[in-house]
């Protein structure tokens, strides 16, 4: 077999994995990359990485996927780095613009709005058109969330809608991968949750976002059974529209 392609996210909720993927013989025998989420996911679905750090809503479109680890990007409360910014109330917003770099937040936004909030706004695309609100998500929200009048918690929101976790992003292949793989890339992961003090203290402190509560408490890494139930939960609604 080539030398196994992996597309990694870019942002600092992936970087204990990417920590522990560095502090394993896994760069030596694969090709990895880190990209924004939506790229992760093109490479997946255009067969251009055998395994990624997928956005879930990405799944639908990659015939036959496997979840190859046990680790994720979840959260069981208030995630605070995906949110709906907005310049309204939920209930008077008409127009929302997606966040280009994701795929699963647009996605939750819109499956939110349409059964939790109950309101059907449009989805616009281009950035610089005025909408009433605007879909963010990764370190581009950090120190944002007191700048607007409004400002959603979209994993908050999907929990109080049903009482589930959310997940946002699994590691998983578009191709069988051998289970020997699969193992050392648990181990690779696990390692680098275990290590997540030694990331914290390769990052660049911030005094308007608290990087160690992100890390240690807002994303969940774990991909239990309940998170499961939650992702499958979610991609029916987002197949049914
Ligand atoms: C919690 C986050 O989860 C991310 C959100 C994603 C999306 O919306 O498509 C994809 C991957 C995750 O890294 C975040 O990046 O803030």
């Amino acid at each position: 077999m080539n030398k196994i392609r992996i597309s990694a996210v870019s942002y600092t909720n992936t970087r204990p994995f990417v920590y522990g993927l560095m502090h394993s013989e896994i760069p030596q025998k694969t090709e990895l990359t880190l990209d924004v989420p939506a790229e992760c996911a093109r490479k997946l679905i255009r067969d251009e990485a055998d395994i990624g750090l997928v956005p879930v809503a990405a799944l639908l479109h990659i015939p036959g996927y496997q979840i190859v680890a046990d680790y994720c990007i979840g959260a069981e409360g208030p995630v605070n780095s995906v949110f709906l910014f907005s310049h309204k109330p939920v209930s008077e917003v008409r127009t929302v613009c997606a966040d280009s770099q994701s795929r699963t937040s647009n996605n939750l936004a819109k499956v939110l709005l349409k059964h939790h909030w109950k309101v059907t706004p449009e989805f616009v695309t281009d950035q610089d058109q005025d909408a009433d609100a605007f879909v963010l998500i990764g370190d581009r929200t950090f120190g944002k969330k007191d700048q607007y009048p409004f400002a959603y918690d979209l994993a908050e929101e999907w929990i109080s809608f049903t009482g589930l976790p959310f997940v946002f992003a699994v590691w998983a292949s578009n191709k069988p991968i051998p289970q020997e793989f699969s193992d050392e890339l648990n181990a690779a992961l696990a390692y680098g949750l275990d290590h997540r003090r030694e990331v914290l203290a390769e990052l660049q402190p911030r005094n308007d976002f608290d990087l160690t509560d992100y890390l240690m408490n807002r994303i969940s890494f774990g991909l239990d059974e309940r998170k499961r139930e939650a992702l499958e939960l979610f991609l029916k609604y987002v197949a049914n529209g």
